[in-house]
């Protein structure tokens, strides 16, 4: 079961004078389970390769089959595939549009012609997993929210559709720390709980070498590494031209590496780093 995208191109404006191509040949294969994010400068074309994991866009060139049916067909079929993605699109808040909260969250489940228990459950569900309490806020309208509480509901839209792969692009943009990991931890727990596929669009190196198992780092439109976090953070050369910095905990490592201090420079979190240094000052206490 997975996204494949073989050999993808997709032009802006075709055959017009400000044709602009924004991903090539991309080949790609996105299983279930897995927790990917999509790392590049701006304007590398990650938006454009996430539009088109749910059939929002249609390949200029090249195909997408979801858990292998092939999109972009209009049969009932690939309706149906492209129903297994949900997307949470840069300032999600944007699209909310219902008188309550509930109805928001709810417009989704419907148009799947849920039946009014379910919807509700599902409701009840998502509310609760963005940690907005259900009899307090169903009546409420989403625009007397504040922007991270807004966000919430927004994403709470899309979980309640329970799909299979999850894709959100930069869904902390604006937010304050608090809210940004607020929101992340959300993420990595509904991963964890459910096993749903995340693809997550990021700027930011600190944010994913956290939480995802794998990274797919965009240059001008084409994959220029994808690999597991502490692979892709040894290519420093690719990286750089790139326009990206590695994380910084793992730039500290190599700094006390460079010292003389033996510690791993593959941590990813601040707690596998303070491992790694204090065993090796006790390896250098012991060694005295
Ligand atoms: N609607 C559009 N019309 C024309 N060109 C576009 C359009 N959307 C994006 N582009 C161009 O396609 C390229 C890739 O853009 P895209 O938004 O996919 O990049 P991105 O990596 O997501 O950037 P950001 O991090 O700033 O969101 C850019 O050169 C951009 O200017």
């Amino acid at each position: 079961m997975s996204i494949q995208l073989n050999n993808v191109s997709y032009t802006y404006m075709a055959r017009t004078p400000f044709e602009k191509q924004a991903i090539k040949n991309i080949n790609l294969e996105i299983k279930k389970g897995e927790f990917v994010a999509i790392i590049g400068h701006t304007g590398s074309g990650k938006s454009t390769l996430v539009q088109h994991l749910n059939g929002l866009l249609k390949p200029t060139n090249g195909s997408i089959t979801i858990d292998e049916i092939v999109l972009g067909k209009k049969d009932e079929k690939s309706k149906l595939a492209r129903k297994k993605v949900g997307m949470v699109f840069q300032y999600p808040e944007h699209q909310l549009f219902e008188e309550t909260i509930y109805a928001d969250i709810a417009f989704g489940p419907k148009n799947l012609g849920l039946g009014k228990k379910e919807i509700d459950k599902r409701v009840r569900r998502a509310m609760n997993f963005v940690n907005l309490d259900y009899d307090m806020y169903k009546e409420r309208s989403p625009f007397q929210l504040s922007g991270g509480q807004m966000r919430r509901v927004a994403i709470a839209g899309v979980v309640a559709l329970q799909p299979d792969y999850l894709v959100l692009d930069e869904p902390a943009a604006g937010l304050d720390p608090c809210g940004r990991d607020a929101i992340f931890n959300k993420i990595v727990e509904l991963h964890k709980k459910t096993g749903i596929a995340v693809i997550l669009v990021s700027h930011n190196m600190d944010d994913v070498a956290k939480m995802a198992s794998r990274l797919i780092v965009m240059k001008s439109g084409e994959v220029a590494v994808d690999g597991k976090p502490a692979d892709v953070f040894k290519e420093t050369e690719t990286l750089v031209n790139t326009g990206l910095d590695i994380p910084q905990i793992i730039s500290l490592m190599r700094a006390l590496e460079k010292r003389g201090l033996p510690v791993n420079t593959d941590v990813l979190t601040i707690n596998q780093a303070v491992d790694s240094i204090l065993s090796a000052l006790r390896g250098k206490n012991h060694a005295k």
